[in-house]
């Protein structure tokens, strides 16, 4: 199968206190990655880059951005469901990961599959919180909870008035830090958690087929949004929020592989890379190790 590649990068920072994640996806766009790509036989193109519109200066990092958050998400949406469309899948760079909104607002939309979705999210964090739990009031620590319909509704019913997630497809790997609020709403909704120690006890291959199989059972498809603290910060030191005692690359890239075979697989997204944050470009090129290891095929 020939597949046609879609790079979107998603600039946003405003979901953050550190608001550099929103030069991530320039510093990939700057690499010799894509080419490199169609040497592998992939047609790939970088579609487009949503850039984040903040007229009134908001400060980054506060509930008032929703309304910068959620502009930005609604184009987001738009471009990946154009991207399905034109029947490419689409690879989403971000961004801090309140982009994970728009990316699979948009995929959801498109598969008409509210409810009927699998998503892996793959964090240090939950992402779970919704304004009235959080302790920081930075939307990127929301955007799970958002996209299982709780949370400020200007977020929950983008693209269509509905809940996009049904707990029972979604599964988190690689948790090691998180509050009271957002763990009591996961684990009301019955979500599959595999804490970081599971990670080490099972392996990342062993937990991530059985997140494979959760995600696959009764949905349209599925889909994975790799947050880059997921990794021990060693080997990602440029992310905004990083939890010492996480995963390793080597450990991570061969579940990986070969991923994009699979046609359930929809769309990929990789987030919180910080430029600004980064050492020798480490996580710039683990994130260009991932996609790749997803890409090759056998
Ligand atoms: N996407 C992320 N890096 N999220 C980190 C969230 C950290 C913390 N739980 C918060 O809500 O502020």
């Amino acid at each position: 199968m020939t597949h046609i590649l879609h790079f979107i990068g998603a600039a946003l920072g405003c979901g953050t206190k550190k608001p550099e994640t929103l030069e991530g996806p320039e510093a990939l766009y700057h690499t010799p990655f894509l080419k490199q790509l169609n040497n592998l036989g992939y047609v790939t193109s970088w579609e487009d880059t949503i850039v984040e519109h903040n007229p009134n200066k908001i400060q980054a990092g506060t509930l008032e951005s929703l309304s910068v958050v959620h502009d930005f998400n609604h184009r987001l949406a738009h471009t990946v469901d154009d991207s399905l469309e034109q029947s490419a899948f689409p690879i989403v760079i971000g961004g801090d990961h309140s982009v994970a909104i728009g990316t699979w607002s948009g995929v959801i939309h498109h598969l008409n599959a509210e409810g009927e979705f699998g998503l892996i999210w793959l964090d240090a964090h939950m992402d779970s919180h919704t304004p009235q739990t959080t302790p920081s009031n930075c939307i990127h620590g929301m955007p799970l909870a958002t996209l299982l319909g709780h949370g400020e509704e200007e977020l929950t019913h983008l693209i269509s008035p509905k809940a996009k997630l049904n707990p029972k497809h979604v599964v988190l790997i690689g948790v090691r830090s998180f509050e009271e609020g957002e763990q009591k709403l996961l684990e009301n909704l019955n979500v599959r958690i595999m804490f970081q120690k599971e990670v080490h006890q099972r392996g990342f291959q062993a937990c991530f087929d059985e997140a494979l199989e959760i995600a696959q059972k009764g949905t349209k498809g599925f889909g994975v949004t790799l947050d880059l603290d997921m990794f021990d910060p060693r080997f990602a030191p440029g992310v905004g929020v990083p939890e010492t005692d996480g995963a390793l690359p080597t450990e991570t890239l061969p579940a990986l592989q070969g991923l994009i075979q699979n046609p359930n697989f929809k769309a990929f997204e990789v987030v919180e890379l910080n430029p600004t944050l980064d050492r020798d470009d480490i996580t710039l090129t683990l994130l260009q190790d991932i996609i790749a290891s997803v890409l090759q095929k056998s």
